[in-house]
């Protein structure tokens, strides 16, 4: 009798260690309201009625009351003027009981992204994304660091340990995602290349890195043959494709990694959904916190940042 060989990846399990650190987040938001009387505060502004952008900022505003914060949201129309957006944001920016500030992308058109964060007070730009925090992190120093790229960091860390020396592959260079994952693996010793849409030679590029980081957003892009046996793989993607064997007209949420063909060569790899997208509201529950504590003057929460 033969046996057929076969090997799966280990399943990095993104979920659990999302509801683990909201457990620990939920202990550190206690010890501020018994100790120190402050809750942290964080404002989610969602402007217009993107169906999947209401669903992610009502699963935000549950889990950050579910950790015993503070959560205010505010719904404007899709045509609000700039003006009124920026007087909101200077209103949230001056209260002190906001701590995090995150409005909610894509905006309507006439709106600017980049505008929009230049307004938020970058102690309170929970979602990193501001030049100077861009710029701490580019120069090494402590800064409020992108959600997603926060939780992949937690998740390589807590799979393989020690980074130090590893070859890494970010694919994507989004201000969101890429660069900063692409800072914190260079900040964790890592030898970081990061590939995009142009880069030449995409395959091979991506067999030569022990870990792949993948944020491009093309559905399945990353096929199995394409890593080298035993790489750390860590998706990014959430993109909806449709799935008409659920019915007609329904969708299924696949990421940029073709998950069945990578679980064959690659040592671990996280799933989507179950793996970094739950990493990336707890981040944010975990950017709130730290916010609160350094407005505060006060010592920050171990395991809340990297
Ligand atoms: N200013 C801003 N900051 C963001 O961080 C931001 C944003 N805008 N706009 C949209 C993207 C997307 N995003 C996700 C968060 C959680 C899941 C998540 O929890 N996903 C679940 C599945 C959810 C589902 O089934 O739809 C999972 O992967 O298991 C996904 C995507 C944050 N984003």
């Amino acid at each position: 009798m033969t046996t057929t060989p076969h090997r799966t990846a280990h399943k990095i399990d993104g979920k659990a260690y999302a509801a683990a650190l909201r457990e620990t987040i939920a202990t550190h938001v206690a010890w501020l309201k018994e100790v120190h009387g402050v809750t942290p505060g964080l404002a989610v502004l969602l402007v217009g009625e993107d169906p999947a952008s209401q669903v992610y900022v009502r699963n935000k505003g549950v889990q950050t009351v579910e950790v015993g914060m503070n959560s205010y949201e505010h719904k404007l129309p899709a045509d609000v003027s700039a003006a009124d957006l920026y007087a909101l944001i200077d209103r949230l920016n001056a209260d002190p009981a906001v701590h995090g500030i995150l409005c909610q992308f894509p905006v309507p058109e006439h709106l600017s992204e980049t505008e929009i964060v230049a307004r938020i007070d970058p102690a309170k730009d929970v979602d990193g994304l501001s030049v100077v925090n861009a710029g701490l992190l580019a120069s090494g120093q402590k800064a409020m660091v992108s959600c997603t790229p926060l939780g992949c960091l937690m998740l390589l860390r807590d799979h393989l340990g020690s980074l130090s020396g590893k070859s890494a592959v970010v694919i994507g260079r989004s201000n969101l995602v890429g660069k900063p994952v692409a800072q914190l693996l260079l900040r964790d010793s890592c030898t970081v290349t990061i590939a995009h849409s142009r880069t030449a030679n995409l395959e091979e590029v991506v067999r030569g890195a022990d870990i792949v980081v993948a944020a491009v957003g093309r559905p399945q892009m990353v096929k199995g043959s394409w890593l080298k046996p035993g790489a750390t793989v860590i998706d990014v993607g959430i993109n909806r494709i449709p799935a008409p064997e659920r019915g007609a007209g329904k969708n299924r949420l696949v990421g940029d990694v073709d998950y069945d063909s990578a679980a064959q060569v690659a040592g671990a790899i996280s799933p989507v959904p179950g793996g970094v997208g739950p990493m990336t509201i707890a981040c944010l529950l975990a950017n709130t916190v730290t916010a609160c504590c350094r407005s505060n003057g006060l010592a920050e929460p171990e395991g809340l940042s990297v």
